[in-house]
This record gives C-alpha cells, sequence and structure tokens, in this order.
C-alpha cells in the first residue's frame, strides 16, 4: 500500500562553509493496508521529514514513494494533488482545523472536495464514536484542545483513505486524553481498514501501532524497549 523505496534526502547548508545536512540514508519501508506503523527517534532525527516525503509533501533527493500503486514523486502536481486528496488523511499536533468553518463543515471539507459520495452512516458512526456529534455547529475556538483533535480524527477518516498520516497527533493533550484520543484514532483507523503511520515521541501511544520504528542516523532500525 505504501512503499518507500531506498530515500535519501538532505538539506542544503545554510552557510557556504557547512556541508550539506544528510538527514535520510537510503530508507526502505512497506506498509501494508491496514497495517499501523509509529516512528520515534530523537528530536531532530528526521521522522517529520519523513512523514512528509512518504505523504508526497515533500520532494526526496533520491528514492522513490509508491502509494496505492502510484508512484508520488513520478505525478504531475495536479495527479499528486488529487491523490493526496482522495487517499490521504492528515491528522497534525496542532490540530490544523479551518477556523471559519463549523465543526460539520470542517469534517466534510475534505470529502467534498473530492467530489466523492459521502457515505452518511459512516458520518454519523464517526460523530457517535468519537462523541462530538453536539458539537457540528460550533467554531473550532468553541471547543476544548481535546474536542478539536477529535474533530481532526473525523476529518481525516471520513472519506476511508487509504492511509492516514499524523505527526504528533497527541502532543498537544495531557496524558490521560492523549490515551482516549489515541484509542479511538487507532480503533477507527482499524474500522476504515485504513493504513497508519504515525510520528511520535511517547512509547505509550507508540504501543497503539502494530509495529514501532526508530529513526536514528538516517536509518530505520528497530525501536529499542522502552
Ligand atoms: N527546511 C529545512 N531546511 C533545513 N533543515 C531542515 C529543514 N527541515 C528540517 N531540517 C533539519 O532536518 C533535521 C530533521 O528534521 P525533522 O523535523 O524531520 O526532525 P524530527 O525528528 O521530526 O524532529 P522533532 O522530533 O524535533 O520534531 C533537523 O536537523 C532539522 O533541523
Amino acid at each position: 500500500m505504501l512503499e518507500l523505496e531506498t530515500i535519501s534526502h538532505w538539506f542544503e547548508p545554510t552557510a557556504a562553509a557547512d556541508p550539506a545536512q544528510r538527514v535520510l540514508h537510503d530508507v526502505s519501508l512497506t506498509l501494508q493496508q491496514g497495517q499501523s506503523l509509529a516512528l520515534m527517534g530523537n528530536s531532530g532525527s528526521g521522522k517529520s521529514t519523513l512523514l512528509q516525503i512518504a505523504a508526497g509533501l515533500e520532494h526526496p533527493n533520491q528514492g522513490q514513494v509508491r502509494l496505492a500503486g502510484q508512484p508520488l514523486y513520478q505525478l504531475s502536481d495536479n495527479q499528486l494533488s488529487a491523490l493526496r486528496r482522495d487517499k490521504i488523511g492528515f491528522v497534525f499536533q496542532q490540530f490544523n482545523l479551518l477556523p471559519g468553518l463549523t465543526v460539520g463543515d470542517n469534517i466534510l471539507f475534505q470529502s467534498r472536495l473530492s467530489q466523492q459520495p459521502i457515505d452518511n452512516q459512516w458520518l454519523k458512526h464517526l460523530m457517535t464514536e468519537l462523541a462530538i456529534d453536539d458539537l457540528q455547529h460550533r467554531l473550532p475556538e468553541q471547543l476544548s484542545g481535546g474536542q478539536q483533535q477529535r474533530v481532526a480524527i473525523a476529518r481525516a477518516i471520513a472519506h476511508k483513505p487509504c492511509i492516514v498520516f499524523a505527526d504528533e497527533p497527541t502532543g498537544n493533550l495531557n496524558d490521560s486524553l492523549s490515551h482516549s484520543v489515541m484509542a479511538l484514532l487507532s480503533h477507527l483507523i482499524k474500522q476504515a481498514n485504513s493504513s497508519l503511520l504515525m510520528v511520535t515521541h511517547s512509547a505509550a501511544m507508540a504501543g497503539y501501532a502494530d509495529t514501532v520504528l526508530e529513526l536514528h542516523q538516517g536509518q530505520l532500525t528497530e525501536a529499542s524497549p522502552a
């Protein structure tokens, strides 16, 4: 479903005398449909860079990413945007809800853009499970952090994407909220038969994923036990 093929990536030096900063070295990875993977590693080890490359948001210097059989970095900009819109869901640490839209419109935003038929039964199920059905007419600023992240999860899964990319999805929540939000995210992703690639600093949150890998010196290794 998601294949990273020998990805290498570096950033140009900020000063002429500095060497280029190589962040990823020949990273390969396969994620099957319905499988979840947590990516851990020290700050600055390249986790977000890897997630951005896997999601088609940052062009790698070398290597290819295949998502649902399509080589992301051989697609035109329009094809890549359409694939991201139809096949991918995103959950970010900062929630990233659209401030001018109600909860209901935020959740439907991506489905409407993709012009796919909206599965109302699935939407209702999501809202009930996430306990946000009474919040549909509120604006994001009228919600708590935990409520905002539950809305962001509904938005990410509403169109049953092939894969959800989550960058520190519980990074702004306290411990108990983190567990309840993470439990809901992993449960609903399984129900949608979506895959999950999640970046986290928390071994407890990583424990919700089927597999945990660590990024160290530009390469993926089995995560060391917590
Ligand atoms: N646009 C950029 N230009 C130059 N260097 C960058 C850029 N983006 C990231 N980096 C550098 O690449 C390295 C990896 O960054 P990245 O954000 O992927 O790490 P991370 O593991 O997600 O870190 P954290 O856990 O702190 O969020 C860091 O050293 C960072 O400073």
